[in-house]
């Protein structure tokens, strides 16, 4: 396998990053970068800490009352917990998409046109149009919602629904996608087109990914990392960690030793 396993150009950086919960520690030293070229998934038994890592790139812990974050992150070399960083234009630059759509209760057309709208993205109603189809083509969803834009994004179906939250997240021009578990409410085929809109927005994003399913992973990332008790034990070329681990709780864990 010729492929690096240390991105080229970084497009995150963590060093160092430790997250509490209170007194309790979720998240210990995990260092990681993350690249525009590769897909990372985020694996890992269940309380392992990925959610809680995740949340840590675009300061979603931020909303946790009793939590807190140690170390650095970067986002281009700028540290995104620095005092000036504006936490509001941060989540536009790294969107996230959620275990559970969670469309506004809005039409269509509005789920995607807000985000635009208050970052003053577009001058024009025209210009504003023009943005919300394109996020919806790159979302894989405008043939099947063109001609009913003004209906609700909520009576859409929930791979309809979770597409549109893509096209929410891509809207306002973001860096990196974080997706947490975007497909484990889905049925199999709403989860394949997920997958495949994952395989399309490669290169556009960075994108991070986590998720329960190995398989997932498998076919959505080029790079893995997995976590155990809130360490990262692993992270490289996904067909590598998967075919030939290096670490012995890898190893177990891939082979179903523990869930
Ligand atoms: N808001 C919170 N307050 C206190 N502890 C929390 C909170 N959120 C998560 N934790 C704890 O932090 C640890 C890591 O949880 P996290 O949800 O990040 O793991 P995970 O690997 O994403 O799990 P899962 O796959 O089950 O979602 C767990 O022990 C969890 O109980």
């Amino acid at each position: 396998m010729s492929e690096p396993t240390t991105p080229t150009r970084p497009k995150m950086t963590a060093r160092d990053v430790s997250v509490f919960y209170g007194a309790k520690q979720a998240i210990r030293n995990v260092s990681i970068d993350v690249d525009m070229e590769n897909v990372t998934a985020f694996i890992g038994p269940s309380g392992c800490g990925k959610s809680t890592f995740l949340r840590t790139l675009n300061r979603m812990n931020d909303t946790i009352g009793n939590a807190r974050v140690e170390g650095r992150i970067a986002l281009d070399g700028e540290d995104i917990y620095a005092p000036e960083m504006d936490v509001v234009q941060l989540r536009a630059r790294v969107g996230m998409v959620f275990q559970k759509p969670n469309p506004f209760p809005k039409s269509i057309f509005e789920n995607v046109a807000y985000g635009p709208r208050i970052h003053g993205l577009s001058r024009s109603k025209s210009e504003l149009e023009g943005i919300v189809e394109q996020s919806l083509r790159r979302a894989g969803l405008w043939d099947e919602v063109k001609d009913r834009l003004s209906d609700s994004g909520t009576a859409l179906s929930g791979g309809q629904q979770q597409r549109l939250c893509i096209a929410r997240a891509i809207a306002v021009d973001p860096e990196v996608i974080l997706m947490d578990e975007p497909a484990s409410a889905l049925d199999p085929i709403a989860t394949a087109k997920i997958e495949e809109l994952i395989h399309e927005l490669r290169g556009r994003y960075a994108i991070v990914i986590v998720t329960h399913n190995m398989q997932q992973a498998a076919r959505v990332s080029q790079r893995t990392a997995f976590f155990h008790l809130g360490e990262l034990i692993e992270y490289g070329v996904t067909s590598e960690l998967f075919t030939n681990p290096r670490q012995e709780r890898t190893k177990d864990y891939i082979t179903g030793r523990y869930g």
